[in-house]
């Protein structure tokens, strides 16, 4: 098996709010091999952005010291500081439009990044620049360093971004909604680059998103996140097909390309300050016993998939 870049175990993360502590994630395990993709999904609010705020190591202020692990290249990045400077993470963010500074010329935002993490020349780096625009199929990549990011399209924008996110050498590329603010078309164009560089370059791949279509075109795998916790997890097309977990099933039933009889997911997703007892999920499950509402049920592993429900395998009746 290939080893895994990306590694987490049992991760918690708790906020202190004025409201009361948030639990925002719990028991959270997970791993990316290099070369894999990872697909985390779940409606809003179920702690997408906040873990991949805690890979990342900016998680907001008033968050209480992370629980279990979350392991890069094999070190544990939430208490090896020295691992975590030299990590090798780049990040894809969700709106092209506003991550870049207006005020400098792209080639100057990515020499940044690039003198910050690789030894060399002004004349080293500006070349190794124009490589990643051409890797990222920036028309006109020598031209582009010296354009100001309005002088791109949002897709070009995107591209800039994706340049950015790989000039620190990446093995581990973290991708939030990267696609959101795009037209579909060019989404399809950021998607296929984004799988055609993971692929080339042997990258590990993590990538947010709450849409499905998005999700099978990019990721090997799934994690199907709710209120904090993993739901479901497995090859992407296995769970897309054969989904097992209820809320899984019910998202899915939900998602505008298929037409089944079941409509919506009453209810909404909690507050991570006042999340239920036992299953998180269980208020809004149509098959939930009064035990779901006494303890989180364990993940159950299905040959190389994982599903947190005893339930199942039972139907859902509309
Ligand atoms: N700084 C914060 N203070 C208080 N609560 C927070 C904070 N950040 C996140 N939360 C809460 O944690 C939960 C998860 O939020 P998060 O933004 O991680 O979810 P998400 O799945 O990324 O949502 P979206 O898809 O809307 O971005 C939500 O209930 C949110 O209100």
């Amino acid at each position: 098996m290939t080893r895994p870049i990306l590694q987490l175990e049992g991760l918690a993360v708790q906020l202190r709010t004025e409201a009361g502590t948030a639990r925002i994630l719990d028991d959270v395990t997970f791993s990316v091999p290099a070369g894999g993709s990872l697909g985390i999904v779940g409606e809003s609010g179920c702690g997408k952005s906040t873990l991949l705020r805690a890979i990342l190591g900016i998680l907001p202020r008033g968050a209480e010291t992370p629980v279990g692990s979350i392991l890069f290249e094999g070190r544990d990045i939430l208490t090896d500081r020295a691992a975590s400077a030299r990590g090798r993470i780049g990040f894809v963010p969700q709106d092209p439009y506003l991550s870049l500074n207006p005020v400098f010329r792209a080639g100057d935002q990515i020499l940044e990044i690039m003198r910050r993490h690789a030894p060399g020349s002004r004349r080293d780096h500006r070349a190794r620049i124009v490589e990643l625009f051409r890797a990222v199929q920036l028309p006109d990549p020598e031209g582009a360093l010296s354009k100001y990011p309005h002088q791109f399209s949002g897709g070009q924008r995107q591209r800039l971004l994706i340049a950015a996110a790989l000039a620190c050498d990446p093995s581990l590329l973290v991708a939030d909604e990267p696609t959101t603010a795009l037209d579909v078309t060019t989404q399809r164009e950021i998607l296929a680059l984004l799988r055609r560089l993971a692929t080339e370059r042997g990258l590990a791949l993590l990538f947010v998103t709450h849409d499905f279509g998005v999700l099978a075109a990019v990721c090997d795998r799934v994690t199907v996140l709710y209120a904090g916790r993993v739901a479901e997890g497995g090859p992407t097309r296995a769970v897309l097909d054969a989904p097992e977990h209820p809320y899984t099933r019910m998202l899915l039933a939900c998602h505008p390309d298929r037409a089944t009889d079941l409509v919506g997911i009453p209810g909404a997703v909690p507050a991570a300050t006042a999340q239920p007892s036992g299953c998180r999920f269980h208020p809004r499950c149509p098959i939930a016993r009064p035990s779901c509402a006494e303890a989180p049920p364990p993940a159950i592993a299905i040959g190389d998939r994982v599903v947190a429900c005893p339930y199942h395998a039972e139907p859902i009746l509309a």
